[in-house]
């Protein structure tokens, strides 16, 4: 059942069905119309009132037929205009997950319209929250936006520099200020009601105060970032910000860290259901890691547990988790090297901006696969057959002649001819570039930087050279279970370490 939430706000005056409000019937030009209204939340306050109708339907092509309906009988109804569809719907019809109490609540704090921080370990589902809340919120007004492009893709937002609209933020804040009143991203910083900034624990506290003092400057406004609605998510206790160098990793601040913290975010969060893993002993593991808290005898079980090479699954090989790039380069080129057969290069369309794409876009450029590649989908193509961002596969061959397509099985167990996808880089509602491109790449080996928010069901962790607090926990927190985690060579005691100003921050908000 595809379910989509309809976003009927901001209104002048309240909303007008009273229940019962499960079903609503009406004649339309494509017949008559039954929908029903699954969940209607009505944010009371002062107006514009914030109105979401939650439908569902089988056919997500039809949610869109019912979307439109819905927003045709309430003009009926209320005689008045509404403001234009909400344009992320077409893409948005994946059904979702229902949310857990705990999510939902979160979820219903953002969408009341006050400024939140949530966090939780891996996999409590921080990711979902934010795809409920963005399906909820006007798409024109609404803001994604992660600190890295990686992560923003995959929920389909830029970067957070990208909507600034500051480049790489060089030039300090006068230089930032400079670049943020240019004429769009002047337009797009006094248009936005909400910014979401996921993988907050990668964004500097110094920048974030920086972007304050921009937005209330460009948007004139003196309240605390000129009045934006912030919705930050992530956990500290994952990777921090990137600093290259002793004395940049010396001065750099988290997010929490910022002056501005305190006054622009009213309410922190925390979800404590992990869904990721269902094993109490390796979510107790998990959570030790995750404060810093990895004694030897977890250690040793870890080791015990995780030291035997995982064997391979209908010839699907666990991916490996490097810290280094170099390591992950190496490790896919020499294994596609090693296939004999002809190399099929994919070159991907490209719309808009280049720079864009290279820094926001999940896909690469050009893609190099052969027939027996370990590969991985890089997006989600079907849910329903477990086709997810992620899923683990070999490729048998390649079908067509003059477009040629690679059939690839999936650990999931279908054998599926893959087509192309095309993802999108916007701003807000705008589009500012589009890639089509075939969703797969070369999974021996991942980053552990690039396997942030990804799940996994068979994965090998070398964490010889980890470099950084998070690293391990980031890393071994991508299995589903113990049975499918392989820890290769020796642990470096620097991935296994806590900061203590993050296990203070969360020791405060336990408090509170
Ligand atoms: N309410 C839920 N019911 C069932 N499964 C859920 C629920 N919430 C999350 N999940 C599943 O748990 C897994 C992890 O979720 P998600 O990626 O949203 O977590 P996360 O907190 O963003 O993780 P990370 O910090 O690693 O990025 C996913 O497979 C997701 O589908």
């Amino acid at each position: 059942m595809a379910q989509l939430v309809v976003d009927l706000s901001p209104r002048e005056e309240s909303f007008q069905l009273k229940p019962p409000l499960s079903m609503v019937s009406s004649r339309i030009p494509e017949g008559l119309l039954t929908i029903s209204l699954q969940r209607v939340q009505i944010h009371t306050g002062a107006p514009p009132y914030r109105i979401q109708v939650m439908i569902s339907g089988g056919d997500p092509a039809q949610l869109v037929v019912l979307r439109d309906a819905l927003h045709r009988i309430m003009m009926g109804t209320r005689g008045q205009p509404l403001r234009p569809l909400h344009p992320n719907i077409l893409q948005d019809c994946e059904p979702l997950l229902p949310l857990s109490p705990e999510q939902q609540r979160v979820t219903d704090l953002a969408l009341s319209g006050k400024s939140i921080f949530f966090t939780g370990c891996a996999g409590t589902g921080k990711s979902l929250v934010i795809k409920h809340i963005l399906r909820a919120l006007p798409a024109a007004t609404t803001f994604l936006t992660a600190s890295t492009g990686l992560a923003a893709s995959a929920l389909g937002g830029t970067t957070l520099n990208a909507f600034a609209g500051i480049g790489r933020a060089e030039g300090g804040l006068q230089g930032m200020l400079k670049m943020a009143s240019r004429p769009d991203a002047a337009k797009r910083w006094r248009t936005a009601t909400t910014l979401i900034i996921d993988e907050i624990s990668m964004v500097d506290g110094g920048m974030l105060d920086d972007l304050e003092q921009v937005a209330r400057s460009v948007r004139r406004c003196k309240q605390p970032f000129g009045g934006l609605q912030l919705v930050l998510t992530g956990d500290f206790h994952q990777l921090p910000p990137v600093a290259k160098g002793r004395q940049a990793m010396a001065e750099r601040k988290f997010a929490f860290e910022a002056d501005c913290w305190e006054s622009c975010i009213s309410a922190c969060m925390l979800l404590t259901k992990v869904y990721r893993q269902a094993d109490r002993e390796f979510v107790d593991i998990l959570s030790a890691v995750r404060r810093g808290r990895c004694s030897r005898a977890i250690l040793d079980k870890l080791q015990d547990r995780c030291g035997r090479p995982l064997g391979m699954v209908d010839s699907i090989l666990p991916t490996k988790l490097y810290t280094h790039t170099d390591d992950v380069d190496a490790i896919n080129s020499r294994h596609l090297a090693e296939l004999s057969g002809e190399a099929v290069r994919f070159v991907a369309q490209d719309t808009g901006n280049p720079d864009t794409l290279k820094s926001a876009c999940h896909a690469k450029a050009v893609v190099e696969l052969k027939v027996g590649a370990q590969v991985m989908l890089t997006r989600n193509v079907s849910a329903k057959r477990g086709l997810v961002n992620g899923a683990r596969g070999v490729l048998e061959r390649f079908v067509g002649n003059t477009i040629r397509l690679p059939v690839v099985r999936f650990a999931s167990g279908p054998e599926v001819t893959v087509g192309k996808e095309r993802w999108t880089v916007k701003s807000g509602n705008r589009v500012l570039a589009t890639r089509t491109q075939i969703p797969l790449a070369c999974a021996w080996a991942l980053s552990v930087h690039k396997s942030q928010g990804m799940t996994l069901d068979k994965v090998e962790v070398n964490l010889a050279r980890a470099f950084e607090g998070g690293m391990a926990y980031v890393a071994l927190s991508r299995a589903r279970s113990l049975e499918g985690l392989h820890v290769s060579g020796k642990i470096h005691p620097q991935a296994l370490q806590a900061d203590p100003k993050v296990t203070a921050f969360y020791a405060a908000m336990a408090s509170r």
